[in-house]
């Protein structure tokens, strides 16, 4: 089987190591690069041992030059700013990019899908064969519900944390707005305090939480006169994002250069 070539750029970070593990443990998939940015106190560190492996002889670097000319996938879960830059790069090494970087910006939005018209880039929110299922779930009870049923979007997360709603949730709220047939930017509401006034019909509500070391947890709730219906998952260990990011990337090695979601790379789109 002819191997793929991967670089993980934040291989220092939570998913960073998760991804490396997993890449580890995949048939026909070679970490050959690990990046972390310029005084990242883990360069020089061996990206196996950072992740909790035996050496895996690839040294965290902050030059992804060299990497990404040799490389055909890259996976990435940094930061908007960082992944703007990799798509770039990513681009114009024709490799296939997998991110999974939340809190993008629309700006960021348009930039990733300028680098889509020459390489496959590969977005999702979530990354997880189960989150997946589950959007295609929320727009068919959002569909089949008349508007009668509120719906909102519980989530919560680890302390470290840093966007709010979640990429997860927004997925969520996008599957719940096409069901509906209504504007998510223009129905969601992101914040209630003090004297709000009664719910706005067609809303679609999010409600966030921070604490602890909680994965991610995410709570579609359809509130209707008299009953309620709850559709939920639960994350138990990041391996479920990481095992979506490599099968992203295999998947899209030949493809037409384009913006795909994993549920197309799932086989799951609408
Ligand atoms: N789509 C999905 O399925 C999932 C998405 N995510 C998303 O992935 C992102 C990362 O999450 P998480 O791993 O928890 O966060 P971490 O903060 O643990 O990891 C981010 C890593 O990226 C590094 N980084 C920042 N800038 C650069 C740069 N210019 N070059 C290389 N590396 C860089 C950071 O380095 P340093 O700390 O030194 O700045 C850090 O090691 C978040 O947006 C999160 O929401 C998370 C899980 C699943
Ligand atoms: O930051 C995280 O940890 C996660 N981020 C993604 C999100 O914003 O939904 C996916 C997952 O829930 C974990």
């Amino acid at each position: 089987m002819a191997e793929t070539a991967f670089v993980v750029v934040g291989a220092g970070g939570r998913m960073g190591r998760t991804l490396v593990r997993v890449l580890a443990e995949t048939p026909g998939a070679r970490l050959i690069g690990a990046i972390e940015p310029e005084g990242s106190a883990v360069l020089g560190a061996d990206a196996g041992v950072l992740a909790g492996l035996p050496p895996l002889g690839v040294a965290v670097t902050d030059d992804p030059l060299p990497l990404f000319a040799k490389a055909q996938a890259v996976l990435d879960f940094t930061v908007p700013a960082a992944t703007i830059a990799f798509a770039e790069l990513a681009a114009q090494a024709r490799l296939v990019h997998v991110i999974g970087t939340t809190g993008l910006s629309a700006s960021d939005e348009e930039k990733i899908a300028a680098a889509a018209r020459h390489a496959v880039v590969v977005k999702s929110g979530n990354m997880s064969l189960g989150v997946n299922l589950l959007a295609g779930l929320i727009r068919q009870a959002a569909k089949a519900l008349d508007s009668g049923f509120d719906i909102e979007i519980l989530e919560m997360h680890h302390r470290h944390k840093v966007d709010a709603p979640s990429g997860t949730a927004l997925l969520f709220g996008r599957a719940a707005a096409e069901g509906r047939g209504v504007d998510l930017e223009a129905m969601s509401v992101r914040v209630r305090d003090g004297h709000t006034g009664p719910r706005p019909a067609e809303a679609i509500g999010f409600a966030t939480l921070r604490g602890g070391s909680v994965v991610g947890d995410h709570s579609v709730v359809l509130a209707g006169e008299g009953e309620t219906i709850t559709l939920s998952h639960h994350a138990a260990d990041r391996a479920i994002f990481a095992r979506g990011a490599v099968k992203a990337a295999l998947w899209g090695q030949g493809k037409k250069p384009g913006l795909y979601a994993m549920a197309d790379v799932l086989g799951l789109s609408a």
